[in-house]
């Protein structure tokens, strides 16, 4: 079992814990702080609402979480430490200083500084290339970015097991090659908000139209190509050169104020607190963090059907399929949560996604039987020609489904499959599909390769000695 030690446990520290736990880590936690068990606790809350998902698989069992009121009993036992302490150098200093005491050699130090270097990070620490930057994004149990940032002090093989470890649990560590004060991205994230302020000190727009602007255009694109490959296209058919020779000039205008920064005074601040409550005071942090997570993750998942972006990300971080066990039982087939994006009105489960997760359940046993994305390529398949949905009980987001498949027929071009769909011990659906063996090229009916006639056949003759299953056969209306 790996571990993980968390050293703060705020809004960044509760969300690294939570990405460590519910990717199977257990999580020690030093905060000094008497409220941070019961922030945590409500942080964990969401990411078990959020994170299970993103994917199309079950997550690992949750690792255990412990909170230690010393910091060398959190880290002793740690593979990786990551500090999450306020942006102050002397608090993180301090703090590394007494985790270098009590901690592994081996073990990796991340730190989740926002815009220190960690050449600075290391000054007089016992082992220097022990600690390196590991800069997350929040929600750290939803965004997959990490800056890691070395400095001449770490060596390969530290930067390379760190790379490993972020990639393991679901994150996409971008390795920032020179150091620099705020990173990559907090270097965008700084001049955006720079001129944010100046438009609301200025009296041009309010937080509320700010946020508009953001996120009823570049914000969308930004999330799924960035600036460079936005702006390339923005320069139609003759790409980025044309871009430039357009827009370049306008460099030279007074289109930012970038480096001059409005003076923080208690006016502009109230003013700013006073428009982002009358935006968005209506909601507690808590509720925004869900609102966020649901958007967070539709968009996600769209960009995982499309192997795009931070969705590869997720398609890369997947757990393999259920294993084929016993094929004298039916097979699992499906095991996973049911996601946020498929509650609806009712509050649970829409109907269109039980047969998602039927459609599901057939491609498996397709994939099982041998019709996977080499024989699809090679032109053989099969297509769905009837289906009969049983809705037996309701299901909510977050709960843990199984589909378990037995074959009723395989035999020529015919495979007639009946899905049950449960929750733990609680039948949820099922699902009966006749399906039929196709060659791609003529789009009609045809047998299938030799492999999987024989493969489907020996499960068939397996599950024909399994009792027939309460509902196969039934038309609707039909008990
Ligand atoms: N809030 C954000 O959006 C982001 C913050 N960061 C970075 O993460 C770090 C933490 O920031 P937040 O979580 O936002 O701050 P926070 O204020 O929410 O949490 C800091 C936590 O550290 C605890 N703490 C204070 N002294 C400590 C010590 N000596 N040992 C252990 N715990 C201690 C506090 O009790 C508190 O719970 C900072 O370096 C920040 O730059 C990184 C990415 C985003
Ligand atoms: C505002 N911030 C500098 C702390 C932001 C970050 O460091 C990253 C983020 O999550 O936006």
């Amino acid at each position: 079992m790996s571990v993980a030690a968390i050293l703060g446990g705020g809004v960044i520290g509760g969300g690294w814990a939570a990405r460590f736990l519910l990717m199977g880590w257990d999580v020690r936690v030093f905060d000094p702080d008497p409220e941070a068990e019961r922030k945590i606790g409500e942080v964990l809350d969401n990411a078990r609402r959020a994170l299970p998902s993103l994917s199309d698989r079950a997550m690992p069992a949750e690792g255990a979480l412990s909170f230690h009121s010393d910091l060398g009993d959190a880290v002793g036992p740690a593979d990786w430490i990551q500090e999450s302490v306020p942006e102050r150098l002397e608090i993180k200093h301090k703090v590394f200083a007494e985790v270098q005491m009590a901690c592994r050699a081996d073990a990796v130090i991340g730190s989740s500084t926002s815009g220190f270097k960690p050449s600075e990070l290391q000054q007089g620490a016992a082992r220097p290339g022990q600690i390196v930057v590991a800069h997350p994004f929040n929600p750290v149990y939803l965004l997959p970015l990490i800056e890691l940032v070395p400095s001449a002090a770490n060596d390969a093989a530290l930067i390379a097991r760190a790379k490993d470890t972020l990639t393991s649990i679901g994150c996409f560590p971008l390795h920032v090659r020179k150091e620099i004060d705020a990173h990559i991205a907090d270097r965008f994230l700084e001049a955006v908000w720079r001129e944010a302020l100046w438009l609301v000190k200025d009296g041009v727009a309010t937080t509320e139209e700010i946020d508009e602007a953001i996120r009823m255009g570049f914000g969308l694109r930004w999330a799924q190509m960035g600036l460079f490959e936005t702006y390339r296209i923005a320069g139609g058919e003759a790409g980025m050169a044309h871009f430039i020779a357009q827009f370049g000039p306008c460099l030279q205008w007074p289109w930012t104020k970038l480096m001059d920064v409005p003076e923080l005074t208690d006016e502009l601040i109230d003013q700013i607190a006073s428009q982002s409550n009358a935006q968005s005071g209506q909601h507690s942090i808590r509720e925004l963090e869900r609102i966020r997570d649901t958007n967070l993750v539709a968009m996600m998942r769209a960009l995982k059907a499309q192997d795009w972006g931070a969705g590869a990300v997720l398609n890369r971080a997947e757990p393999p399929a259920p294993e084929v066990g016993d094929i004298s039982q039916p097979l699992v087939t499906v095991e996973r949560a049911v996601p946020l994006d498929w509650t609806d009105y009712n509050g649970h489960m829409n109907e269109a996604r039980y047969l998602q997760a039927f459609g599901d359940a057939t491609d498996r046993f397709m994939e099982i039987v041998g019709c996977d994305a080499d024989y699809i390529a090679s032109g053989g398949s099969y297509f769905t020609a009837e289906t009969h949905i049983r809705h037996l009980d309701e299901v909510h987001a977050g709960a843990r489904i199984r589909v378990e498949t037995q074959v009723l027929l395989g035999e020529g071009k015919k495979m007639h499959l009946f899905h049950r769909m449960f929750e733990a011990e609680r039948e949820l659906a099922t699902g009966e599909h006749m399906l039929i063996h196709v060659s791609l090229e003529t789009r009609r009916a045809s047998v299938p390769s030799d492999a999987i006639a024989t493969r489907l056949s020996e499960i068939a003759a397996a599950h024909a000695a399994l009792p027939v299953p309460d509902g196969a056969g039934a038309a609707v209306g039909k008990r």
